[in-house]
């Protein structure tokens, strides 16, 4: 089977693999000229940005794959730049995106059509700390292996330095530089994945160091293109393609800086800067429009969660590292068919799924993509309103591979986005999935046993789910508040709120609003304080958020077998929810 990789390089000249979907200005690098004409024109100018000239980057022997010269290759391609310049400006104009099956397949007589792109994998060990999570290096490197794994590329090596502090203009010495090229050389490796987000002048000076034949990608890019091929639905593509173009907007520079080195004199000069102007404001403008189309995708969803929202049923999110096993417990529990598989990020959309609860209680499950220690910001923004769905949530299942040896750090990575989201006071069961997998799986349930909201389950073999369901809805109950606050028909959407995650006793109509007395998640009871103040005055209706009240929570109303919602209705609003929203 030919592997593809989808890699979208932050360097390099060309791209041997074929790309599913590619954004215009990865293509655009593979236009550049060839690589040993840019190499000679670097030479010729003393550089900005880290090495005095070409002659003080470390020497050393550059791999080759073997593969032949681009058809404008060697500094053939001058004349035709211009007009690959412009039709670059054209498709950023028009929005196209670039398939590169027909540019990139069955090119690489070397390796071969079956092989996997090879690369080699690099790392900084900090003396002081390990990353903030709690990462080791050892640990972060396998993960990104097995990202550049998921991303369909074979890892042949890799290396890490133990640093103060990441080299600015290198992200590793000069020495360590040097090693790699050899090893690159050694390996046959065409790409070099480093650990981190590589700034745009550390690219620079990298890709000057190891030669445009290597291409250069780092964490950021790789789990972005990962994104980018698993991405289903319009939203999350133009979520994901708006992450690219973040991702890609201060990293321009280095496409026209073989026009700058050229320039010398005359009329070239400036041109490259006046380029990166030109691209700039075409990226500008079509993530302008990609947010346009995001605000319109989501309008649509928002129409269907407005629909869910007038069943006022409890939402239970599955939260977790990737790989965690949340899709599997989903499919567990209800038969969902979301796919479950042992690669990195698997699940990007969220899926909702009904789950009765013992005593036939309906509640929604909701799927949604895994967290990952150095989770690009760019995507964390880019899938913000995706993610605040979470928000949604009456309780939070925090679902754990507790047979990982980085479950610890796991736990850490995840606790610090559900944060940054604003959802770390939600009510949370933790979940210890793979508890069949774990060397000793007693010892592993005599602590879960031992320690507060946690059960050990096996999503894969269903040891535990039946408990797992009794301490839901045991947490459901535990952690709403009772309230009864009056609503000004101005603040109409915290009425729906409160239908969507809470329990509902009554809710009436008067002139000054509506009056309505549910239970609720705490951190909704919480933010409905500031209600009560504005509303007590005037009619005399208090709302009582206490922390007290949590007890009540699991009265008559909660109790009675119903959330109150139909189920027909629901089923209906979910399958509705599901279509493609193309
Ligand atoms: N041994 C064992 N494997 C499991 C268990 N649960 C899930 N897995 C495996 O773990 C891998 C990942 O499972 P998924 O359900 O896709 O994980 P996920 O958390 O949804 O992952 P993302 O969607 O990438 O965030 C799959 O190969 C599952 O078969 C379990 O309880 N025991
Ligand atoms: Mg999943």
């Amino acid at each position: 089977m030919l592997m593809r990789c989808t890699i979208t390089p932050i360097s390099g000249v060309r791209c041997p693999a074929a790309s599913v979907h590619r954004p215009p200005l990865a293509t655009a690098r593979r236009l550049q000229p060839a690589a040993s004409g840019v190499r000679r024109l670097a030479a010729s100018k003393g550089g900005d940005d880290g090495w005095l000239s070409w002659d003080d980057a470390p020497e050393m022997p550059r791999a080759t794959n073997g593969a032949p010269a681009p058809a404008n290759g060697d500094g053939a391609g001058e004349t035709e730049w211009g007009d690959e310049v412009q039709s670059l400006a054209d498709s950023l104009r028009s929005g196209q995106s670039f398939d590169s099956d027909t540019e990139g397949a069955g090119w690489d007589p070397y390796f071969g059509e079956e092989a996997r792109e090879r690369c080699f994998l690099v790392g900084v060990a900090l003396k002081q700390q390990k990353n903030k999570h709690g990462y080791g290096v050892h640990e972060s490197l396998e993960e990104l292996g097995r990202l550049a794994d998921t991303a369909g590329l074979e890892v042949v090596g890799q290396t890490y330095q133990m640093l103060d502090e990441v080299n600015p203009r290198t992200y590793i010495g000069s020495g360590k530089v040097r090693e790699i090229m050899a090893a690159v050389e050694n390996t046959g490796a065409t790409t070099v994945i480093f650990d981190d987000e590589l700034s745009p002048g550390q690219l620079r000076n990298l890709e000057r160091a190891l030669g445009e034949e290597v291409r250069l990608c780092d964490r950021t890019a790789l789990i972005l293109d990962i994104f980018s091929q698993r991405a289903a639905t319009r939203e999350g593509k133009l979520q994901v393609e708006l992450a690219q173009s973040e991702y890609q907007l201060p990293r321009l520079t280095r496409m026209w800086s073989h026009l700058e080195r050229q320039s010398g004199s005359g009329q070239v000069k400036g041109m490259g800067e006046k380029q990166i102007e030109v691209d700039r404001r075409l990226l500008k403008g079509r993530m302008a429009r990609l947010r346009r189309d995001l605000d319109d995708v989501r309008t649509h969803r928002q129409t269907y969660r407005d629909r869910r929202a007038a069943a006022p049923i409890p939402v239970v999110a599955l939260v977790g590292y990737t790989n965690a096993g949340k899709s599997t417990l989903l499919n567990s529990l209800t038969g969902a068919g979301v796919l479950a598989e042992d690669k990195l990020f698997a699940t990007l959309d969220p899926t909702t799924r009904r789950v009765e609860l013992p005593g036939g209680k309906g509640i929604l499950f909701t799927d949604t993509v895994g967290f990952i220690q150095k989770l690009p910001t760019q995507l964390v923004a880019a899938f913000r309103a995706t993610l605040e769905e979470i928000r949604d949530a009456a309780l939070l299942l925090h679902v754990v591979d507790v047979s990982h040896p980085s479950a610890p750090a796991q736990i850490d990575a995840v606790n610090q986005v559900l944060e940054e989201l604003g959802v770390g006071n939600l009510p949370t069961l933790h979940v210890w999935n793979k508890v069949d997998a774990c060397a000793d799986p007693d010892v592993v349930r005599a602590v879960a046993g031992r320690r507060e909201a946690t059960v050990c389950i096996s999503g894969l073999t269903g040891e535990g789910l039946p408990d797992l369901l009794e301490r839901i809805s045991a947490k459901l109950a535990d952690s709403m508040v009772g309230v009864h606050v009056l609503i000004p028909y101005a603040q109409g959407e915290l009425v729906d709120e409160i239908h969507r995650t809470g329990v509902v006793s009554s809710a009436e109509f008067g002139a000054a609003g509506t009056e309505v007395r549910a239970h609720v998640p705490l951190a909704l009871a919480q933010r409905l304080g500031p209600l009560r103040a504005a509303t007590a005055g005037v009619v005399g209706v208090a709302a009582h958020v206490a922390a007290a009240e949590a007890a009540a929570a699991a009265d008559a109303s909660a109790a009675d077998g119903s959330w109150g919602c139909d189920d027909e209705e629901l089923e209906r609003l979910l399958a509705a929810e599901e279509v493609p929203l193309s």
